[in-house]
C-alpha cells in the first residue's frame, strides 16, 4: 500500500509545502509537469517540501525502521564489529560527528552506500566513497535496509527527473549522472535523554552536502528547518511523508536558484529518535557547472566542482573520521550557521 493523502489533514508549518509527487510517476506529459512545477517551486522557495502519494510502500518503511531498532539495541561491541571506516559504510558511534560549537551531535548512525562488490573497478581503484556495504550479522538486517534503500533511491530517481522538466532540460538531465551514484544512506539513532541542553543538539546547525536529501523521520518531531526570517520552523512528522530538501551541489548547479537552506534536530526528549535520509548525490567524477543549465558566463556565481571532490571537502570538515576536529562548513551559508549555532 503507498502512502495516501490522508497525510494532508495532518498539520504542517506554512512555510514547507507538501507536495502530492503521484504525477511524476504517470505517463501523462502534463500531469508529470504538474508535479514538476510543484515541486521546482518548493525548491525555489524554501528547499524543503514534503513528499506525498509517493510509491514508497508503508510496509517496506516499517520493516526496515523495525530492523534498525533491532540493530541498535545490540550489545555495543556487537555494534562495533562492523565500525565505519572513511567511506562511511558500517557503524559510526557517537563520537564521531562533530558539532560547530565543538561537542558531538548526540546521535550514533549505520551508514551504507550505492551496492558496489570489492571487483568493482572503482572499489579496485581506490576511488573514495566507493565501498561495499559493511552488513552486521543480524538476520533480515540487509534484505530490509537493502529494500528501504532500493525504493527510496527510485523516489530520488523521479525527484530527480522533476526538476529537469522543471528546468525545461531532457528528463535524463541529472539521472544520467547515477550510473553508479555516490548515494549514501543513514540510520540516524538520536539518543534521547532527559537533561540534554539545547546546545547538546541533536544534529547541529547545517546544510546538506549534495544534490537532494530523501529523508524518512519517525513521530517524534524535532527537525527544525530555518525560515526566511531567521527562525526555527519545526518540519513536523507527517505519516506517510518524506522530507526532501535540496544541497549544496544542487543550489551550485542552478546557480543558487535551489535553495539549500539550514537545517537542525532538537531532541531532547527521554527515548530515541530514528530518521533516515539517502543522499542522493552523482556519480564521483560528475562535474557539477551550472553552465550546463545555460546560466551566462556573466551570471555564473559558483565555478564548476567535482562533485566526489566537494564531498569529500565536506566530510573532511565535518567528520572526525575524515579527519574533523570542529566542525567548519565550507559553505556560503556560513553566517547563518554561526548566528543559528549560538
Ligand atoms: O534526523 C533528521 O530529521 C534530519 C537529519 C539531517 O538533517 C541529516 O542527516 O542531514
Ligand atoms: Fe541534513
Amino acid at each position: 500500500m503507498a502512502a495516501g493523502l490522508s497525510a494532508l489533514q495532518q498539520s504542517v508549518p506554512a512555510g514547507i509545502p507538501v507536495v502530492d509527487v503521484a504525477g511524476l510517476y504517470s505517463s501523462d506529459p502534463v500531469a508529470q509537469k504538474a508535479a514538476a512545477a510543484r515541486i521546482g517551486a518548493a525548491c525555489d522557495d524554501i528547499g524543503f517540501f514534503y513528499a506525498v502519494n509517493h510509491n514508497v510502500p508503508v510496509e517496506i518503511i516499517d520493516r526496515a525502521v523495525a530492523m534498525a531498532d533491532t540493530f541498535f539495541h545490540l550489545p555495543e561491541q556487537e555494534r562495533l564489529k562492523v565500525k565505519a571506516d572513511s567511506n562511511n559504510r558500517g557503524y559510526r558511534d557517537v563520537w564521531d560527528s562533530v558539532h560547530r560549537n565543538g561537542k558531538t551531535n548526540a546521535r550514533d548512525s549505520f551508514d551504507l552506500g550505492f551496492p558496489v562488490t570489492e571487483d568493482d573497478p572503482e572499489v579496485k581503484a581506490g576511488t573514495p566513497l566507493y565501498a561495499p556495504n559493511n552488513w552486521p550479522e543480524l538476520p533480515g538486517f540487509r534484505e530490509a535496509i537493502e529494500t528501504y534503500y532500493g525504493e527510496t533511491y527510485k523516489l530520488g530517481m523521479k525527484i530527480l527527473e522533476g526538476f529537469a522538466l522543471y528546468l525545461g532540460q531532457p528528463v535524463d538531465f541529472f539521472t544520467r549522472h547515477f550510473t553508479k551514484p555516490v548515494a549514501d544512506m543513514v540510520i540516524n539513532h538520536y539518543l534521547g535523554n532527559a537533561g540534554l541542553h539545547i546546545s547538546d543538539q541533536a544534529s547541529g546547525p547545517h546544510t546538506d552536502h549534495g544534490i537532494v536529501t530523501i529523508l524518512w523521520q519517525d513521530s517524534l518531531g524535532g527537525l527544525e528547518v530555518m525560515g526566511k526570517d531567521g527562525n526555527w520552523m519545526q518540519a513536523a512528522p507527517l505519516r506517510g511523508s518524506f522530507v526532501i530538501n535540496i544541497g549544496e551541489l544542487m543550489k551550485r548547479w542552478t546557480n543558487g536558484r535551489f535553495k539549500a537552506t539550514v537545517h537542525r534536530v532538537v531532541h531532547l526528549r527521554d527515548m530515541p529518535r530514528y530518521s533516515m535520509p539517502l543522499f542522493c548525490n552523482p556519480n564521483f567524477r560528475t562535474i557539477v557547472d551550472p553552465r550546463d543549465l545555460g546560466v551566462p558566463e556573466s551570471e555564473v556565481q559558483y565555478p564548476p566542482v567535482q562533485s566526489g571532490e566537494f564531498l569529500l571537502s565536506r566530510f573532511k570538515a565535518t567528520r572526525k573520521l575524515w579527519g574533523a576536529e570542529k566542525r567548519s562548513m565550507v559553505s556560503n551559508d556560513d553566517k547563518l550557521i554561526e548566528a543559528a549555532a549560538q
